[in-house]
């Protein structure tokens, strides 16, 4: 059994298929991750990023291929599998991160244990409160989403999506819509988080300097992977 978090096979999406606006969308696309892996996933605009990071995420079916999670397949699994498996293997980070205004910080990282289980545990919000830590927002856990910064706000949600200790993370453009400087934060976090949890991280990125800090890089183009390249650190 391998120790792959993530296997896709030959994955390829179509849309609209069989009518005359049918487009496909992404190509024989075979991709591993590893366990404890931070892998950047870049390429133009419209190479089929959100769409293979929607696949991952069990929010929408390929037209091709295999997924598997957790060496588990994926493809013929029913809606109740899919959202058991989403629930239990996944974590998303988004641009925009939809904290909810009118919970507190703390309230908002325990959002994803609430809606499984109810009312929160002493060791859940121990756990929360451990990772607004983590995230460098221990004093902020009482305050409202609003009150914080963008970039804080993006850590809460970072925090949120570790409670439930996904091995997966998925983050799509988590840093569009934050300045530079803060955008370079949250990758230190997500560098942190990799190395500290050993979760493994795979995250979509316009920025070629923040790609480039990943020690991988997937590159899409036009729906295929054209490059896949490991231990390019660089010192910038
Ligand atoms: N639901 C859909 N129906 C039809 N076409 C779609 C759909 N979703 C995406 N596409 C098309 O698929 C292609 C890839 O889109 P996708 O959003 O995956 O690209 P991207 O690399 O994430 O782009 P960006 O960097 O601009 O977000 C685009 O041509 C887009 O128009």
């Amino acid at each position: 059994m391998s120790d792959d978090v993530l296997r896709l096979e030959r994955i390829g999406k179509i849309f609209n298929q069989g009518t005359p606006l049918e487009s496909t969308v992404l190509h024989d696309i075979d991709l591993r991750l590893g366990r404890g892996e931070l892998t950047a996933l870049i390429g133009p605009s419209g190479s089929g990023k959100s769409t293979l990071l929607n696949l991952i995420g069990l929010l929408d079916v390929p037209s091709a291929g295999e997924l598997y999670l957790q060496g588990q397949p994926t493809r013929d699994s029913d809606d109740a599998t899919r959202t058991h498996l989403r629930n239990q293997a996944l974590g998303f980070v988004f641009q925009f991160h939809h904290l909810i205004s009118a919970f507190s910080v703390l309230e908002n990282v325990l959002m994803p244990l609430i809606i499984r289980s109810g009312r929160p545990s002493t060791e859940a919000i121990d756990l929360a409160r451990g990772l607004l830590r983590e995230v460098g927002l221990e004093k902020m856990a009482d305050k409202k989403p609003t009150e914080i910064s963008g970039g804080q706000q993006q850590r809460v949600a970072i925090a949120r999506a570790l409670i439930t200790r996904p091995p997966l993370l998925l983050a799509d453009e988590p840093t569009g819509n934050l300045d530079t400087k803060t955008a370079e934060s949250v990758f230190d976090l997500f560098r942190r988080i990799n190395s500290q949890f050993g979760c493994s991280i795979l995250v979509v990125t316009h920025d070629p300097r923040l790609a480039a800090s990943c020690p991988r890089t997937v590159q899409l183009v036009d729906g295929r992977i054209v490059s896949d390249e490991t231990g390019n650190l660089t010192s910038a």
